[in-house]
């Protein structure tokens, strides 16, 4: 019942957006430098393991980078590696005129992290340079907030597990910017509070740090933003599979955030390098149901209440953007296991000893600086094969952009009235919403609103490096 958010799909429509830019591109000769480490062969295996996803990532990017006609120098920096060598490797990029932009991919050996600093920032595309790249955030922490944004539109509690790692700080730092209200939760913290939560991101690193204690059906989106490669060629995110099927959506891993994350990147160095006004690559909204839906869905709902609110949310829903409403909470996914790509440098955090309800005793989350730990940690989930089934079609009262009060309270409302068909669905809050849906669809939003899902043909949107929420008719005036 879960729908997975793919971000192979975004990969895709951003790599359809900004192929044309290649024809610019390719003939200037302009370079983008990507850094790595390699671990020694007695290194710990928890080390390799970050470097190996960072290798992953690093080779994402090449392809990435030259799949806009840019040339690609993926610098891999052996074992033993001294300051004097890294700072010289840094020192060329800085200096070439053609090296447009550099990332250094995390985590580097904990001697050479300070150097990391001596980046030109006006070449520091991930926004590694505390404080003086020209991004405020990393390109995964902004990629995940443009994905929470379409289910962010009626004033959620977004929770952020690993909030003080280097992605979890952009992702607090971007969301907060934008008005949200945030649940803050890093290393000692019970991270059974995301129960609390609407949304949730996770971006510790640490696999399979939430599980069914923590996720509910009543979460509307999970972002998975771990990557762990496992010997057996298979990757890990922070969400346990025993807990993929709760929520309403999921970025799966692999196929969620890492390739949203290269679509981030690669709208980045266009917009830099070629055309500051090139489009955006964006999710569409889909329909989820609230908290409150869920439970009011539960009651008996008063007919007459739900057909005015039907009405006056399919009213807005038509006008307000493109929602989609086909996929259906209640649609079921086929999740087969694949890897979720995130991208995720969720440096370092080590999530909080997660089995433990109590979440004691877990570790902190390393930031980019700490030293060697601030792994890569990001995970991934698995990736929902075509799967998503629409529900019943319409956008419904809980599609994005439909609650047009900023207060949870009105958006709620309406979406519990619509409850019509809901008393059925008591025990099934999943299928109940996919009821609800169907309800909401008769307020004259057709299943012809449908979009596929961050499709190629989305309408690009002009962005800023952190895209300012668009406004929702009569949303929530943040
Ligand atoms: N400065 C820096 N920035 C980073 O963003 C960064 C980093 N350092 N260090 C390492 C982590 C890890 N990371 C990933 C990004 C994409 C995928 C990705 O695209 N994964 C694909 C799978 C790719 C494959 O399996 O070959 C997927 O999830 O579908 C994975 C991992 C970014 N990191």
């Amino acid at each position: 019942m879960t729908e997975h958010v793919s971000g192979r799909d975004v990969l895709r429509q951003a790599k359809e957006l900004y192929e044309p830019y290649r024809n610019d591109v390719a003939p200037t000769g302009q370079r983008v430098a990507i850094i790595r480490f390699q671990p020694a062969e007695n290194d710990p295996p928890d080390w390799k393991i970050k470097l190996e996803a960072s290798k992953v990532s690093a080779e994402q990017k090449v392809k990435s980078f030259e799949h806009l006609g840019f040339q690609a120098d993926h610098v891999v920096m052996p074992p033993g590696t001294t300051r004097a060598q890294f700072a010289e490797v840094l020192e060329r990029a800085n200096q070439d005129p053609r090296t447009r932009a550099i990332i250094v991919q995390f985590p580097p050996p904990a001697h050479l992290q300070p150097l990391v600093q001596r980046m030109d920032p006006a070449k520091d595309i991930d926004a590694l340079t505390k404080g003086r790249s020209p991004y405020n955030a990393c390109a995964t922490a902004e990629g995940i907030c443009r994905v929470v944004e379409p289910f962010a539109k009626d004033d959620p509690v977004i929770a952020v597990v690993g909030s003080k790692g280097f992605v979890g700080q952009g992702v607090v730092t971007t969301l907060r910017e934008q008005g949200h209200r945030l649940m803050e939760l890093d290393a000692g913290d019970d991270l059974r509070r995301v129960r609390d939560a609407d949304i949730v991101v996770s971006v510790t690193g640490n696999p399979g740090i939430l599980g069914p204690d923590h996720l509910r059906p009543h979460h509307r989106l999970v972002v998975d933003s771990g990557f762990v490669p496992q010997a057996d060629g298979s990757v890990k995110g922070d969400v346990q599979r025993a807990a993929y099927d709760i929520p309403q959506h999921l970025t799966p891993v692999p196929g969620g955030i890492g390739p949203v994350e290269m679509a981030t990147l690669m709208e980045r160095v266009v917009r830099r390098e070629v055309d500051p006004d090139a489009p955006s690559w964006k999710v569409d909204a889909r329909p989820y149901l609230t908290k409150e839906q869920l439970t009011q869905g539960a009651q008996e709902p008063s007919p007459a209440t739900v057909t005015a609110a039907q009405a006056t949310q399919a009213a807005q829903v038509g006008e307000g953007r493109q929602v989609v409403g086909e996929r259906a909470v209640g649609g079921e996914r086929a999740v087969d296991g694949e890897r979720a790509a995130m991208g995720g440098q969720s440096v370092g955090q080590q999530a909080a000893g997660q089995q433990t309800p109590g979440g004691s005793g877990q570790q902190a989350a390393g930031q980019l600086g700490a030293g060697g730990s601030q792994g890569p940690g990001q995970q991934a989930s698995r990736e929902p094969t075509a799967g998503a089934q629409a529900a019943g079609g319409a956008a419904g009262p809980q599609s994005p952009g439909s609650q047009a009060s900023g207060s949870p309270a009105v958006g709620s409302q309406g979406a519990g009235a619509q409850g019509a068909g809901a008393q059925a669905a008591v025990g099934n809050p999943i299928a109940q919403a996919a009821r609800l849906r169907t309800g909401a669809g008769h307020g004259g939003v057709g299943p012809g609103t449908v979009n596929p899902t961050a499709g190629p043909s989305a309408p690009a949107r002009a962005q800023s490096p952190v895209p300012p929420k668009p406004p929702t008719p009569g949303g929530p005036g943040r």
